[in-house]
């Protein structure tokens, strides 16, 4: 087929020109394609399109406090009057992948699964192999700099030849777990529950979600694309990340939760917070559906959050409306979801509204402070990127974030997964402690 080129950047080519290429091919196998992706690698599978990508054409990486801002408004720099024409589908068109660390500056003393992730970066990405949703792979090459254009073609042409020869090699099963160790143990997450808990009976804590850590030792070599994939087959309505920074670990998961999605002046959100099992038949599917429904303590708990995002977003906002609270049913566990959509006021940033979300009660608690401060209190591990924004902005400032939950850590043989849980004043430590191993499932699964 011939070459599908992009246009030339519409400005004159100068240092930050940035020019796309792209060409479509026969299906490929992502997964295969993720594996000999240079680093950084990044890989994003949601709402019918999937990216698996690496290299970078551009990074953003920002540390500390100012993180979001930082990374808005580098990016805003990067496409600053450069708009990129190009005949390539929308799902090809520049965008920047990445993420961010949970707490700022929050970083382990000594060694860290979390080694080599900044509190924030992102990519934009040199080699990306898309699939749009209707079912087309495309190649795309993107370079900056005065010889943009020919760079791209030639890189394009580079992995076009590369991709279109690759075989199929990934490993159907798991590595398999040899070790597992939970941070903290049976005991003391009981323990720091109750103490949660006491917290919020004597003072002014309403909610704060508690997460653990779950190590494991493989028994074999992880290839991470083919944990990936296994993830994408079990979850497909999930958000499926993966971020592998330059000298880090890989960081992936399959997230049910969407932190916000910017289209134009259009917002959408949700609350998605109360959790319980999957029955063993659809009958008790259904009463376990109905129960959580029914649950004062997991109502209450689920609120909260549909009220902060509300107030959250208020600022930014003409109008903000919620949908019927339903249950999302997913393959180890169902929760509580109610869809949040707003009209904005002006341009703003989807940047500025992940700030203006994150953490949302559902990973954080309220009051937002007090909440953070006990997690920081409480937790012997270091959040790194866990229950964080992880997602892409393009150069209109649109974009979508998941919140990374139901995810892991991998670095050579050890993964390091999370899970948490929002506690309230009547959480039972016992049913907290069989809450958070559903949600280890998911990565748990792939790895076994
Ligand atoms: C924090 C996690 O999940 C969050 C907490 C939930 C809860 O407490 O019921 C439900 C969904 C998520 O918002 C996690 O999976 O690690």
């Amino acid at each position: 087929m011939e070459p599908l080129r992009g246009d030339e950047s519409s400005v004159e080519p100068d240092e930050t020109t940035i020019a796309t290429r792209g060409r479509e091919v026969d299906g490929v196998a992502l997964g295969t394609v993720l594996g000999e992706l240079p680093r950084p690698t990044v890989a994003w599978s949601a709402e019918g399109q999937r990216v698996a990508a690496g290299g970078s054409a551009a990074t953003i990486t920002a540390d500390g406090p100012d993180r979001f801002d930082h990374v808005r408004r580098a990016g805003e720099a990067l496409f600053a009057g450069r708009a990129v024409e190009s005949d390539l589908p929308r799902a090809a068109r520049p965008r920047l992948f990445g993420g961010f660390a949970f707490h700022e500056g929050d970083k382990d003393e000594g060694e860290s699964p979390w080694d080599g992730f900044p509190d924030a970066q992102f990519v934009l990405p040199a080699v990306q192999v898309v699939r749009t949703d209707d079912g087309s792979t495309w190649v795309v090459a993107t370079a900056t700099g005065p010889s943009a254009g020919t760079e791209a073609e030639a890189r394009l042409d580079e992995w076009v030849d590369r991709v279109e020869g690759l075989e199929d090699t990934l490993p159907e099963d798991g590595p398999g777990i040899e070790r597992r160790t939970f941070t903290p143990d049976d005991a003391g997450w009981r323990r720091q529950v109750e103490a949660a808990v006491e917290r919020i009976r004597r003072g002014t804590l309403r909610k704060v979600v508690l997460a653990g850590a779950l190590t494991v030792d493989l028994r074999d070599e992880l290839s991470v694309p083919s944990v990936y994939e296994r993830l994408s087959d079990t979850y497909p309505d999930c958000f499926r990340f993966l971020v592998a920074p330059e000298g880090g670990g890989h960081f992936f998961g399959a997230t049910p939760e969407r932190l916000i999605s910017r289209d134009g002046r259009t917002v959408r959100t949700e609350a998605l917070a109360g959790s319980t099992g999957r029955g063993d038949t659809p009958e008790e599917d259904e009463w376990l559906a109905s129960e959580l429904q029914d649950s004062e303590k997991d109502r209450h708990e689920h609120d909260l959050v549909v009220e902060a995002i509300k107030s959250q977003l208020s600022p930014y906002a003409t109008s903000i409306s919620t949908g019927d609270r339903t249950v999302r049913r997913l393959a180890t566990v169902q929760h509580l979801q109610t869809p949040v959509t707003a009209e904005l006021a002006e341009d703003d940033h989807v940047l500025s509204l992940v700030e203006a979300l994150h953490p949302t009660p559902a990973v954080g608690g309220l009051p937002p402070d007090e909440a953070l401060e006990t997690i920081k209190d409480a937790e012997a591990f270091d959040r790194g990127w866990y229950a964080s924004p992880v997602g892409w902005f393009d150069a209109e400032g649109d974009g979508t974030f998941a919140v990374a939950i139901r995810s892991a850590v991998a670095t050579e043989r050890r993964v390091t997964l999370f899970a948490g849980n929002g506690i309230v004043s009547d959480s039972d430590p016992d049913r907290e402690w069989d809450e958070v191993q559903l949600k280890y499932r998911p990565v748990l699964d792939a790895l076994e």
